[in-house]
């Protein structure tokens, strides 16, 4: 089984409260994303691999550590997981960035795909898929199927808000995959939002509500 992180740090569980608020602002949504954002690819990156290289201080030579230059892509799922890719690649700004566009049909709750360009190499790559909101599951299990019909193998999904009907899906359709959750909520209401949730991701990001 994929690695499991709910992420219990102070600064992300104040800031999650924040964003929950229905008095804030487009702007300072918009940046507090981008923030968790940093903060959990900080959390989802803690296993990948270094290297040893030597070099010379003002004083010394010796030796440090480097990343050992594994390809990495950031893979958004529209509109929503936009928000989170600003704050994901001011940590990992070598990554390649693919786009899987994708709305919930509000009757049936199900994910239409609209859109889909990824780096020609995505196969090679180790993948971070973003999307703020984990709700019944089936944008992201979608989205991950699509980066496997690719030939990715190395996939993690990182959101700020899950429900455990979501989390669950996710974990038995997609049992490799490493999840970072920045909050797990309590359940997803009779219109398929994650209550207590946050509202529509997309329309508090882009203001378009
Ligand atoms: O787990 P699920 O039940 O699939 O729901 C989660 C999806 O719903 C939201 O997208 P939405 O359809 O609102 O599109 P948007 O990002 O364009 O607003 C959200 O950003 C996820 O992609
Ligand atoms: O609560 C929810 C559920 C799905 N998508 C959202 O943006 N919010
Ligand atoms: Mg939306």
């Amino acid at each position: 089984m994929g690695k499991l992180t709910i992420m219990d740090h102070p600064l992300i569980q104040h800031k999650i409260g924040i964003i929950r608020r229905s008095d804030t602002g487009t702007k300072e949504f918009r940046e507090i994303v981008e923030e968790i954002a940093m903060l959990e690819c900080y959390e989802s990156t803690r296993d990948l691999e270094l290297e040893d290289t030597e070099i010379e201080t003002p004083i010394a030579k010796t030796t440090v550590k480097k990343l050992a230059g594994k390809k990495l892509a950031i893979v958004p799922i529209l509109r929503a997981g936009l928000g989170m890719v600003p704050g994901m690649e001011e940590m990992i700004p070598n990554a390649k960035i693919g786009h899987i566009g994708m709305y919930r049909d509000p009757e049936t709750l199900k994910p239409v795909e609209y859109y889909c360009k990824l780096p020609a190499d995505i196969e090679e790559r180790d993948v971070f898929v973003v999307d703020p909101m984990l709700a019944t599951g089936g944008s992201a299990c979608d989205a991950i199927e699509r980066l496997k019909g690719h030939g990715c193998r190395n996939i993690r999904f990182l959101c700020i808000i899950a429900a455990p009907e979501g989390l669950a899906r996710l974990q038995k359709e997609h049992p490799d995959v490493d999840i970072v959750v920045g909050a797990l909520d309590d359940h997803l209401n009779e219109n398929g939002y994650i209550v207590p949730g946050l509202g529509d991701a997309g329309d508090r990001i882009f203001g378009t509500k």
